[in-house]
Formats: C-alpha cells, structure tokens, sequence
C-alpha cells in the first residue's frame, strides 16, 4: 500500500486578482504562502512521509511543493518536474478577468469553459500577450505538443502518460508520493484516479493549499481518501 497526496498551490496573485491564469507563471500571494506552509504543517501532523514528489513548471506550484516539504522536514526528498502537471492552458482566456468574462458571455458560457470535460475555450493567438513562445523551459518541447488551450479532456491526456511512465511505478513499488500541481491538472487525475464520469466532474472543486491524501493498494485503486481541510 502506498499514500498519494495531491495538493492544489497556494492562492497566486492572479487567484486572488480573480483573472484566468492557465499557463502563465503568476507567484504565490502573500495568503498563498501561508496556505503552503499551513498544508506542510498538516502533512506533518499527519506524520505523512514522502520517497518522492512531482511538480509542475510553473513557480506557484513548485514554492507550494517546497513551503509544504520544508514545513514538514522533508525537503530533501527527490523531485520531478514536468510541463505535463501545468494547469491547463486556458487559451485566449489567459489574463482575463473571470468576473468580466461572464458579463461579457454570460455566466453560463463561462461556467462551461471552466468546468465542462470536453469545451475548449477560445484559442489563444501566437502574439498573444502571455503566450508562452520562445519561452526557454519549454524549449525540448515538440512545438506541436505545446497548447493554444485545453480542456479537461486534453489536459487529462497529457498527464495520463507522465503518471504512468513516472508516478504509477513507484507507488506501485510501496513509495509515497506528493504530487503539488493545479486545480485543472489536479482534477484530471482525480477523474481517473476516481473513475468520476464526465457529467460528475463539473462538480469536482480543488481547493488551494488542501491536501487531499489517498491511499492505494498495489493495483492503485483508491482504498481510503481523506483531505486535510483549512
Ligand atoms: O485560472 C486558472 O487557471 C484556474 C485555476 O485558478 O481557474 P479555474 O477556477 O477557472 O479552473
């Protein structure tokens, strides 16, 4: 049996300024920091210890990863990261406010974008202000894998292989795992990992810097699930 724990970064500043983030590297905010640490102090108390962690690319998820290890005395554990645990890549979307965006398409339209499995947003051009190209950490990328948005169907599909080639396999061997990603990435796997269907999804709400701690058996289906709330 192995733990796996999936948390959600801290609030980020765009978070916070309410505006659609996706793929651009927004900070943590000052309450997000905090959350961070809140979650590290958690995973201690619930004398959770980890064999390895997986990240994102983007800063936000990454200092959650460290605030949380380093508050629960393991931030010396190894570490992966990869494009493939970024949030999902919000498109044309990207620095809108959402607020603004439902007046201007309604708060339906909006919902769906947000929420729905299989709705691409709108796509975001190459001369977009926060596009991503040319960008140096995306550079081994095949061009033609890099995003202009995604769903959660998307997203979903290019987690799936970096869980299996890389995380599956060792908790598969017994290892724990801490996993600090986004609330679309995080929410992919949760579908798979859950076998939540593509309507349910809609509900399914990650909160930022909550640990949500599973157990697995060998074969990785889900034997308990327990977060660690605010
Ligand atoms: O803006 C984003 O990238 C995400 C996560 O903050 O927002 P949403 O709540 O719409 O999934």
């Amino acid at each position: 049996m192995a733990k796996l724990v999936l948390i959600r970064h801290g609030q980020s500043e765009w978070n916070l300024k309410n505006l659609f983030t996706g793929w651009v590297d927004v900070n943590l905010s000052e309450q997000g920091v905090e959350e961070a640490k809140e979650a590290g102090r958690k995973l201690k108390a619930e004398g959770l210890e980890f064999d390895q962690a997986y990240t994102s690319v983007l800063t936000r998820a990454i200092k959650t990863l460290h605030f949380a290890l380093e508050e629960s005395d393991q931030l010396w554990i190894p570490e992966q990261k990869s494009w493939r645990l970024n949030e999902r890549h919000y498109g044309d979307l990207q620095g809108q406010n959402k607020a603004a965006a439902a007046e201007k398409w309604g708060d339906e339209q909006v919902h769906i974008w947000r929420r729905s499995y299989d709705v691409l947003p709108p796509a975001q051009p190459e001369d977009a202000e926060f596009s991503i190209a040319g960008e140096r950490r995306y550079a081994d990328l095949d061009p033609k894998t890099v995003p202009n948005a995604e769903n959660l169907k998307i997203t979903l599909e290019r987690v799936l292989p970096f869980w299996q080639d890389e995380i599956a396999p060792k908790l598969r061997e017994g290892k724990n795992v801490i996993i600090a990603a986004h609330g679309n990435s995080l929410r992919a796997l949760t579908k798979y990992l859950e076998n939540i269907s593509d309507e349910d999804i809609l509900n399914l709400e990650m909160a930022t810097g909550e640990p949500v701690v599973y157990d697995l058996d060998t074969d990785l289906n889900v034997t308990n699930k327990k977060i660690l709330e605010k």
